[in-house]
């Protein structure tokens, strides 16, 4: 089995975000690299971390207008990115253009509904229904787009996975059993996610703010 564990780089600071990942290299399948990261470092920084050789995944949660999306997907071609993420709440038409605006090896996946919502803040911000209704919802249109995949938590991955059978899911939120869920409302261990159906696991803090980052990710692909 590859390794399916991308390591969120949630750090602002390059040198420490390259240190980190020379650490888990070996024991991660790629790198996830945020809004947080971009906007610090730019595509400079995307080719700092691509030199120590893993696929990357570009999170940009991209959410505007087709056309400036469109736009904002073509001006990261150049970056190769193994994934990127655009926002599904930013319909069909955005989503279409996304893809048809990625480049042929770049995996485009739509957020669904953000692993740190439960139903409650989903009331909340005036959405009907409960998130596992949403998250399903969203992922028909995302595939009806012509995406490759979404972004949703393991507890709809299985469900996801039933009514789109070939498609690629990207799961965050997951903690190892005796893991803080801390800001993950709708988390799950790995080895659940993995078992339901994910393609990918996005792990951050449970690897990154370990002692040891390199035995943390070893660890948890060693439950898998
Ligand atoms: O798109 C994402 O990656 C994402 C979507 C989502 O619904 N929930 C979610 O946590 N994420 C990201 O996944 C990572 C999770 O990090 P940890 O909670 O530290 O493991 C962060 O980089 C989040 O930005």
């Amino acid at each position: 089995m590859s390794n399916p564990i991308y390591l969120a780089v949630d750090l602002p600071d390059l040198a420490r975000a390259t240190a980190l990942v020379q650490s888990v290299r070996a024991h991660v399948g790629g790198v996830k690299l945020g809004l947080e990261f971009f906007c610090a470092h730019g595509h400079h920084g995307v080719h700092e971390i691509a030199k120590l050789g893993l696929p990357i995944f570009l999170d940009l949660k991209l959410h505007d207008i087709p056309n400036t999306v469109a736009a904002a997907m073509q001006a990261i071609h150049v970056l190769e990115p193994a994934i990127v993420t655009v926002h599904a709440a930013g319909g069909r038409a955005m989503m279409e253009d996304a893809k048809a605006a990625a480049g042929a090896n770049t995996k485009v996946v739509a957020v669904t509904m953000l692993t740190s919502l439960d139903d409650d803040d989903m009331g909340q911000i005036g959405m009907a229904g409960s998130a596992h209704d949403s998250v399903l919802r969203l992922a028909e249109l995302a595939h009806q787009a012509g995406l490759d995949g979404i972004v949703c938590s393991g507890q709809e991955v299985g469900a996801v996975r039933h009514q789109w059978r070939d498609g690629f899911f990207v799961v965050p939120g997951v903690r190892p059993a005796s893991a803080t869920a801390g800001d993950q409302k709708r988390a799950v261990t790995p080895r659940q996610a993995r078992d339901a159906g994910a393609s990918v696991l996005v792990i951050g803090r449970p690897i990154a703010r370990a002692a040891e980052p390199d035995n943390a990710a070893r660890e948890i692909m060693a439950t898998l």
